[in-house]
């Protein structure tokens, strides 16, 4: 067997630097792997393709674009693949190459598990170790290719579909709604179940042709978390790619802020989800017409169903790029702020203010919104 570590920094390989008293990369990955545990595997050979990050705040699309060149160029000597980051955007990584190569890996039958840790290489209780040999049990175990991205800290096996960093300090930190897939028990890798179809409905094949160029002209996607007394900085949307909108309950937005948005979604994509930490951004079963009546205005729901507003941001992201939705493909051609790009924003309506334009605003009352109020009086019980 052969495995291939891909390493882009993160507090598992950090010391304080006793000279500047700041946090530094201060270990590497032959510190952290034993050659006896991976002959113990049964790897005989393996890799390590280091990414140069300094910390998971600093991983960019390109980072994740050299991640996901690293697996192809080394996917047909490898059994299983090691990524190991910064635990800050971890969840971000792993659901992104899960959409890029999820089903590549499935296909060639090839793991991929993502892990980092929690605790820094030089504190009493570093889980990086235990992290990083769990994570190669894993890649290596039977069955684990059948998944995708796998993320594995702390005993817990997670798919990259359903984890997220729940905490900012503690060991548990990465927690899957429905549960881990599997755990580390007794020094050996459990699955409880295979993937659900929901886990894999997402990986779209038009995302396995992307390159970093053509997600960099379309990542200028803000996540904008709404509730009490909502706005949003009308200056702020020419300078987007596309708004996620993380509202409260199933994704509900002031009737105010859907009339000022409604007319922008002609020129950039605004994502409707929940701010809440799991669920749906609508629930036709009990706020009838919750979806329609936002779909109807343009705003994007159903495409990102069940999605955290930081999932959603990166389905977005590489659906923009694939030019998946036809009427936002001007924004493929051009970045924020350059000319071309202004010219077609100077076309658009701005129906808030009262100006004139392009875009047409559907009615805002829905027939099962009847009785139940409008979104301009504030909208039904959602
Ligand atoms: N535990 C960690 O890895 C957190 C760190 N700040 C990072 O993401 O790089």
């Amino acid at each position: 067997m052969h495995i291939t570590f891909i390493v882009t920094g993160g507090t598992i390989f950090q010391t304080r630097d006793p000279k500047t008293g700041c946090m530094i990369i201060g270990a590497h990955l032959e510190d952290i792997v034993a050659p006896e545990f991976l002959s113990s595997l049964g790897v005989h050979s393996s890799l390590c393709v280091d990414l140069k990050v300094r910390s998971g705040a600093e991983l960019t699309y390109d980072t994740i674009f050299a991640a996901r060149d690293a697996v192809v160029a080394h996917m047909a000597r490898s059994t299983a693949f090691v990524l190991v980051t910064g635990t800050d955007t971890l969840e971000e990584f792993a659901f992104c190459l899960d959409l890029l190569l999820g089903n590549v890996l499935v296909a060639a039958s090839t793991s991929l598990v993502v892990t980092g840790a929690m605790k820094p290489y030089d504190i009493e209780g570093y889980d990086g170790r235990c992290n990083v040999q769990q994570a190669m049990q894993v890649a290596t175990a039977p069955g684990a290719s059948r998944f995708g991205v796998l993320v594995t800290l702390n005993d817990s096996v997670h798919l990259s579909r359903y984890v997220r960093k729940a905490d900012s300090q503690l060991m548990g930190a990465f927690q899957s709604h429905p549960g881990p897939v599997g755990q580390v028990r007794e020094g050996c890798v459990r699955f409880y179940y295979g993937p659900p179809p929901e886990a894999t409905s997402l990986r779209d094949p038009r995302f396995e042709v992307l390159d970093a160029a053509a997600v960099a002209r379309v990542s200028r996607v803000a996540i904008w978390v709404t509730g009490v007394s909502s706005f949003l900085p009308e200056a702020l949307l020419p300078e987007l790619s596309g708004l996620i909108l993380a509202g409260p309950g199933t994704g509900s937005l002031s009737a105010a802020l859907a009339e000022q948005l409604a007319p922008w979604t002609a020129l950039i994509p605004v994502v409707l989800a929940t701010r809440c930490a799991t669920g749906n951004n609508f629930d036709d079963h009990y706020y009838r017409g919750s979806r329609e009546k936002y779909e109807a205005r343009g705003f994007l729901l159903a495409d990102f169903a069940h999605l955290t507003p930081v999932q959603a941001r990166t389905l977005l992201v590489l659906k923009l790029a694939a030019g998946v939705y036809s009427q936002y493909n001007h924004l493929r051609s051009a970045l924020p702020g350059s000319p071309e790009r202004v010219a077609v924003q100077c076309q658009q309506p701005k129906a808030a203010s009262g100006a004139t334009g392009t875009a047409v605003a559907p009615p805002l009352q829905t027939p099962d919104d009847r009785g139940e109020g409008t979104l301009k009086d504030g909208g039904p019980n959602r």
